[in-house]
């Protein structure tokens, strides 16, 4: 058993305890994944301003989403097919959070139930929605979302269509996978992970089968699902779906300052600005580029998270810097999942509040919530300097001036 330290050595061993299929669904973006290597590689270019000869015992990394007090500024994002990487896989992640104190986000397209995660939680969780085609399905699963008591609508924005993702063209995934005697010797070599899975009986997406009478019979449910996603999704659907919820109502996939200034026009009560961990449009911006103008067309009281590219206690602080008032992680927490369960999920965590902690003590932080602008150097051209410029990148630096967000 390695030492395990960071969340890179989570991802080492999630890649040697999970099926090469499951392993390269988490681990792809869409085409030639040049998205989702920038949204990684843009967080290293902000460095930090080392202060010493500051008080720093006391620190404290609590802080609040959505009024909710959190152990720190950060939430697990959806993932779907997530008990296809570790039996019961929602449920394990489910717990984690809530033991550790930050939200937990159940995916549309999760293996375990709203109702068979309720069940095995205490803290409310939040609920993430892909708008299908079926109004039915969608009438009625935020009727078993509420029923559940979940305490926030997360409504992704960025999948009308399901973006390209090579890896799994070419691995043949589907749900139910696809069982070759390649696929079925991989799946037999990852005992760990074989062993779990012949004891659950959740192997399926079971907030979706046996909703509509078509899925349950069908063989291929990939194809059902790929065929509801919405494609004619639009605000005024939006603001549709946010009156039918009626409560905390939080909109994902943002990542231009123009679709930020109407997400916040259609009463989002927070807006995270994601490309969906670069599986869908590749070539679009890194997220933590994109958040700076984001900010900007906003204001400073709009709720605006940070997803993709987190790996570290260090990019949430960079995070927070450039104007985010959270963050979100994907990958960060499946690692975890994959490598070792409940306990990967709650190692990624701690691994990501002990960095932060100490990198904010190095800059002379003892609060969280006072990281800011003045903590980090942004390179001059970070925002870029692109033609027509949407993003309309100012003359004046913000680094030194203060918070950002203020
Ligand atoms: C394997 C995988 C499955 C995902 N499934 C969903 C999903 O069901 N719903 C959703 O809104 N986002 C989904 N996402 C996107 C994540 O919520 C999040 O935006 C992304 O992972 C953030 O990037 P990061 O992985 O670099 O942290 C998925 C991402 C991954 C990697
Ligand atoms: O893979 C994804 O990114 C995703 O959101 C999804 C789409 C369909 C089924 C499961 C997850």
């Amino acid at each position: 058993m390695p030492v395990i330290t960071t969340i890179d050595d989570l991802k080492r061993l999630h890649r040697r305890r999970v099926p090469k299929m499951f392993f390269d669904y988490c681990e792809s973006g869409s085409w030639s994944e040049q998205t989702f290597r920038d949204n990684v590689s843009d967080f290293q270019r902000i460095r930090f301003r080392q202060r010493v000869a500051v008080d720093m015992s006391n620190r404290s990394l609590r802080s609040t989403m959505l009024g909710q007090e959190v152990a720190m500024p950060l939430a697990l994002s959806p993932v779907g097919s997530t008990g296809m990487q570790n039996a019961d896989g929602e449920i394990k992640a489910a717990r984690a959070a809530e033991r550790f104190g930050v939200p937990f986000t159940l995916s549309t397209m999760s293996v375990c139930s709203i109702e068979d995660v309720a069940e095995h939680t205490s803290a409310p969780f939040w609920f993430q929605l892909y708008v299908m085609r079926d109004e039915d399905f969608v009438d009625r699963i935020i009727e078993r979302a509420k029923r559940a008591g979940c305490s926030a609508l997360v409504l992704t924005l960025d999948l009308q269509l399901l973006g390209q993702r090579h890896k799994d063209l070419k691995n043949g995934l589907s749900t139910p996978p696809k069982l070759t005697p390649a696929t079925m010797l991989d799946m037999s070599r990852r005992w760990r992970w074989a062993y779990g899975m012949a004891r659950t009986t959740r192997r399926s997406f079971a907030n979706v089968v046996g909703h509509t009478s078509e899925v349950g019979n069908i063989a291929d449910l990939s194809n059902w699902t790929n065929r509801q996603f919405d494609p004619q999704l639009d605000w005024e659907k939006v603001r549709k779906l946010k009156e039918k919820w009626g409560g905390k109502f939080i909109l994902k996939g943002i990542l231009d300052p123009e679709d930020a200034r109407r997400a916040a026009e259609v009463g989002a009560d927070a807006i995270i600005v994601s490309n969906h961990g670069g599986r869908q449009l590749d070539g679009a911006l890194s997220t933590i580029r994109a958040l700076p103008a984001i900010r900007r067309a906003v204001g400073p009281d709009m709720p605006l998270w940070l997803d993709g590219g987190i790996r570290s206690g260090q990019d949430m602080l960079r995070a927070l810097a450039l104007g985010a008032d959270a963050t979100m992680i994907g990958r960060a927490w499946l690692y975890g999942l994959g490598a070792m369960g409940e306990a990967g999920v709650t190692q990624a965590l701690e691994i990501i509040a002990k960095e932060a902690d100490f990198t904010m003590a190095f800059c002379g932080r003892r609060d969280i919530r006072d990281f800011d602008a003045s903590n980090v150097l942004i390179p001059k051209d970070f925002e870029g300097d692109w033609l027509g410029d949407p993003y309309g990148v100012p003359d004046q630096a913000p680094s030194g001036s203060g918070k950002m967000r203020s």
